[in-house]
């Protein structure tokens, strides 16, 4: 599902009032239709008191317009107009006109109003900016906005949580809604995903208001959500006659003393992926380790006992993946400058890989293109340096990217991976999953694709979303607590399964 930025929005909604021959006012009765429905079945039988509050743009005009619904269906409502400014938007004074004729009067925050009492088990509906915010709230919008935020309602956002800008990263995280649930128009925001902000929005449910799906479709995005249809598209079927020649051979290089659980994770995760063969390449320590522990792969052992170190094969693999538990001794590093000069094709490389690229800038030029880098975000900083905020962040990992023509998955919360200038969001994966081997499982995952033919990039972004996934099927049975990497590697295929579920 695309991320449209701000001007991309306000274009589609201008495209859309064209092309459907309707008025600004249509949508907005179909935002509030939708709005209406959700709190509908979600309140059940409940009839808690529903406070919202409208700002005097269109997300106002939204507020209003809900107001309106839930006022003819015998709800309790009040209605707080925040009046910050008397430039009032076209859609807002018709909602606000039509709420009178209804012979409801709403209430008028100002300046030297006093702020409403708000109870617990109510209900608070943020209406006061939506996407049109271009400063910050301030005075005594920024008081009724830690009014709220402090008061023990459940908070639904419209729209957006007011407060938050889409394209831009907050000046100041005291002066924006939290809310519990975020109704959003047509399209997930980018700002939902990131981990500055996405605590903001709570959990986000996208509301279909029939934007024209032709504008979005034929409409570049610099940025994705990837749900199930997203990857269902991405995943490449088998045929009867393929055999484990098809599907490429493997190759994990990684391990050093006391980490060699990290490599049999991967080396597992490879296989249940659907690598046809895989390899582990490892220091000597680490051959009984691997052998008892995975007897589906080969076993390579470096010269050195402790520490992986120059080493050749007998064959060429279709996929390497480097660097997980390697440590970052000199003879290591050698090897992954070997490996990235003699290795013409894509390489995964994370953990002390990514620690030892970091270290040595000046193997960067050596990267093959497209190879896929896995930074969690300690590891990030120290390949990109500080950055100010995510959006920042974002920006200096674009550039890299685009510069040494790899991909990098920057794993957290929503894992975004980039490739050729876009950003995949990924939308699976929970709390459980931040345990030891997590990210052993993922290299794994991404790398036993490349064997089998996927693009780089796809494998990333695909492998991403089935590590997540099969961590939710693993969380729904162990709950998150209790879940390892193993349990990752043991939903694999039932992650499989479910795309066509
Ligand atoms: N056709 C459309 O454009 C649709 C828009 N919809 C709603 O319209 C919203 C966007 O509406 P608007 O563009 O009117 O803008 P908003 O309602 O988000 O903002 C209202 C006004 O506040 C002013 N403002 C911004 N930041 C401020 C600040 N810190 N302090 C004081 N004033 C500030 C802005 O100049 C703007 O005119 C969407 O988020 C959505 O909720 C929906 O009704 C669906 C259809
Ligand atoms: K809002």
């Amino acid at each position: 599902m695309k991320i449209f930025n701000k001007e991309k929005l306000k274009e589609v909604d201008e495209f859309t009032i064209k092309e459907q021959n309707i008025k600004s006012e249509e949508l907005m009765e179909r935002a509030a239709v939708q709005l209406f429905g959700w709190l509908k079945t979600q309140l059940k039988e409940h009839q808690p008191k529903i406070n919202l509050f409208c700002g005097i743009g269109n997300n106002g005009g939204d507020g209003l317009a809900l107001a309106r619904l839930l006022l003819n269906d015998g709800y309790e409502v009040e209605v707080y107009i925040v009046n910050f400014s008397d430039k009032r938007s076209d859609d807002f004074l018709l909602n606000l006109n039509r709420l009178k004729e209804n012979k409801f009067w709403p209430e008028f925050i100002n300046e030297n109003s006093d702020l409403p009492e708000l109870q617990q088990g109510e209900i608070v509906i943020d209406a006061i900016f939506g996407i049109g915010l271009n400063r910050p709230a301030e005075g005594w919008v920024k008081e009724l906005i830690q009014h709220i935020n402090q008061s023990k309602t459940y908070v639904i956002s419209v729209d957006v949580p007011s407060g938050l800008y889409l394209d831009k990263a907050p000046d100041d995280k005291e002066v924006i809604i939290k809310a519990e649930t975020t109704i959003t128009f047509q399209l997930p925001k980018l700002v939902f995903f990131l981990p500055e902000t996405a605590e903001f929005a709570g959990r986000v449910e996208i509301a279909d208001i029939g934007l024209d799906q032709n504008f979005i479709s034929n409409t570049a995005a610099e940025a994705s959500l990837i749900q199930q249809p997203d990857a269902q598209r991405l995943y490449q079927s088998r045929t009867k006659f393929s055999h484990k020649g098809t599907f490429g051979h493997c190759l994990v290089a990684g391990g050093s003393y006391g980490k060699m659980g990290s490599v049999l994770l991967a080396t597992k995760a490879a296989l249940r992926a659907g690598a046809g063969k895989v390899s582990a390449l490892i220091p000597k320590c680490g051959y009984q380790i691997l052998q008892l522990g995975i007897p589906e792969a080969m076993v390579i052992t470096a010269e050195n006992e402790k520490h992986l170190t120059n080493t050749q094969t007998d064959f060429v693999p279709e996929s390497i993946c480097f660097g997980i538990g390697a440590g970052k001794e000199e003879g290591t590093k050698h090897y992954l400058e070997q490996l990235m000069k003699e290795h013409g094709s894509p390489m995964l490389i994370d953990a002390d890989g990514i620690n030892i690229l970091a270290e040595n800038k000046d193997l960067w030029k050596l990267l093959p293109e497209k190879s896929i880098l896995t930074p969690h975000p300690g590891e990030l900083r120290r390949l990109l340096g500080d950055w100010e905020d995510d959006f920042d962040k974002l920006e200096k990992a674009k550039r890299f990217s685009l510069e040494y023509k790899v991909i990098l998955v920057i794993k957290g919360a929503y894992t975004i991976t980039i490739a050729d200038e876009n950003l995949y969001v990924n939308s699976t994966g929970n709390p459980g999953m931040a345990t030891a081997g997590s990210g052993d499982t993922l290299s794994g995952i991404i790398s036993g694709l490349v064997s089998q033919g996927y693009d780089p990039g796809v494998a990333a972004v695909f492998g991403v979303y089935l590590h997540g996934k099969a961590g939710d099927l693993a969380a729904e049975k162990l709950g998150f607590e209790a879940l390892i990497a193993e349990d990752i590697i043991q939903h694999l295929g039932k992650a499989y399964k479910s795309l066509f579920e």
